[in-house]
């Protein structure tokens, strides 16, 4: 199956105020989507509602593919040490070789020297560079990026641009939510400011 994403004519109601209407948008195998805007214009609601956790207001939401979200929490166990607490999320998908999966995925984002770390003793970054391995070692189709350059120094963003280029080169889709500028090659840019709902 190719993945792929399709919005139409969406629109998304929060809190009783309407964010923003109008959002019609297709990426393709290979393609990645920056959503871009200012604070509390919707971009979280948007991945959202691409995941399936919030219903659109109006209009169709389609995806193919499986999905996984970054959000502002790792969802990582802080009790457990780091590649447990990646297996613990690795195991539930029910894909094959879990602990390879997760081994990889740590390489990928250069935390192999903390496997065996619990998570709250984690850094900042590296505790965003953990929320990234998971979404890795998910092997999903579709990656919903809530600011996953959030806390990472600039080594470490050049490494989320090259892990980005792997699962678009794979035939993954990443939409990628953001302040702050990546390098994503071809990307399409959506800024929801200019969707803004003038009536609430
Ligand atoms: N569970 C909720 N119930 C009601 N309103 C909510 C809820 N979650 C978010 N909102 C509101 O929806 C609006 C959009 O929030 P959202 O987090 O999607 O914005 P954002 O563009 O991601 O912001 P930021 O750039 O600050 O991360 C905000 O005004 C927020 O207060």
């Amino acid at each position: 199956m190719s993945a792929s994403l399709t919005l139409s004519d969406v629109a998304c109601r929060r809190g009783g105020r309407l964010l923003f209407a109008g959002v019609t948008l297709a990426v393709t195998a290979r393609g990645a989507l920056v959503v871009t805007g200012a604070n509390g214009c919707g971009k979280s609601s948007l991945l959202r509602m691409i995941a399936g956790l919030l219903p659109p207001f109006a209009g169709d939401v389609q995806v193919e593919g499986r999905i996984a979200l970054l959000g502002e929490a790792s969802a990582l166990d802080g009790e457990r040490v780091l590649s447990a607490a990646l297996a613990f999320w690795a195991k539930l998908d029910g894909l094959a070789d879990p602990d390879a999966r997760v081994a990889g995925a740590l390489a990928d984002v250069a935390l192999q020297d903390l496997a065996d770390v619990p998570v709250r003793l984690l850094s900042t970054g590296q505790r965003r560079r953990a929320a990234l391995a998971r979404v890795i070692a998910s092997r999903a189709d579709l990656w919903l990026l809530d600011e996953p350059a959030t806390g990472l120094d600039g080594a470490s963003v050049v490494l989320l641009e090259q892990v980005l280029a792997r699962h678009r080169a794979r035939g993954g889709i990443a939409v990628v939510a953001t302040h702050q500028p990546l390098d994503l090659p071809g990307a399409a840019t959506i800024d929801l400011a200019a969707f803004r709902a003038e009536a609430a």
